[in-house]
């Protein structure tokens, strides 16, 4: 419907459509020039987390993983054992679907190499497609605004929670954002790595035709939040770039160490 702004879960259930996503923010081949800034930023990020001396460990969960991999590429040589989640069926189809590498699945190759340029070389891009296939080990429903987020999932604690441009889509006031970081610092073991990356100034964002919203953070909320729920903030990277698709004002990395005591 024209004019209609969706929010949050069930919205999320019903209207998102991945396929209209993915073709937005994933095309890195002829995309928007904005989007494919923002996934390098992304990816260089993510590497520089995830290269050797820097955070692994057995159990990474992703939280909000919708229909995309990118996030898990540098991750999945760091950790034994990858749990991707979602709110939404389709979103958990549409993985669901790369993983089992399906007829129509996303093609994240080019993606895919970029990452093992990064790491020194970008031949091995096929094989590390079969790394991230075999680490992902389990696909669950998650729901970071009810407690347990997992639900009745048993899962063992995480050495890393990673969650990438989910959190602010999910939650719809600062409060919510701030009980759901707690939820996610739950699933840590103490001294384990919160890795986030959020959309500051957020207002909306389209996924075909429709516009999604959710709440608008700023940088300090973000740290705060994180601290606040029992974590350390080693690294804090924001960058001005912004979405041709999208309302916001930059963007901001975060990791962060769960306290012994949290
Ligand atoms: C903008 S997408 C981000 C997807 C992906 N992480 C990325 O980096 O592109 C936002 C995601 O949040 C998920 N989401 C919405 N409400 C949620 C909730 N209550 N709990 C968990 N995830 C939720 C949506 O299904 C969607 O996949």
């Amino acid at each position: 419907m024209e004019g209609k702004v969706y929010k949050g879960g069930e919205d999320y259930e019903q209207e998102f459509d991945p396929r209209d996503y993915l073709t937005t923010y994933y095309n890195f081949d002829s995309g928007p020039v904005a989007e494919k800034e923002i996934i390098k930023f992304s990816l260089q990020n993510l590497f520089q987390t995830f290269s050797a001396g820097g955070v692994r460990g057995n159990v990474l969960i992703d939280i909000g993983s919708g229909p995309t991999i990118y996030q898990l590429l540098s991750a999945c040589e760091a950790f034994r054992e990858i749990i991707v989640t979602d709110y939404t069926p389709q979103n958990l189809q549409e993985l669901q679907k790369w993983l089992k590498k399906e007829p129509g699945a996303y093609d994240w190759s080019s993606i895919v190499q970029h990452v093992c340029e990064l790491e020194g070389d970008r031949s091995r891009w096929q094989e590390k497609e079969a790394k991230l296939r075999r680490t992902v080990t389990r696909v669950l429903k998650c729901d970071v605004t009810k407690s347990p987020a997992l639900g009745s999932a048993q899962v063992p604690l995480a050495d890393c929670v990673l969650t990438f441009l989910a959190m602010e889509c999910a939650c719809l006031d600062v409060d919510t954002y701030r009980a759901a970081l707690r939820r996610l610092a739950d699933l840590l073991k103490p001294g384990g790595h919160l890795v986030t990356m959020v959309t500051l100034g957020f207002q909306s964002y389209m996924v075909g035709p429709k516009k999604f919203s959710g709440v608008c953070l700023e940088k300090e909320t973000v740290e705060k939040a994180v601290q606040d729920a029992g974590c350390q903030v080693l690294k804090c990277n924001c960058a001005p770039l912004k979405y041709s698709q999208a309302c916001c004002e930059g963007l901001c990395f975060i990791v962060a160490r769960k306290g012994s005591g949290a």
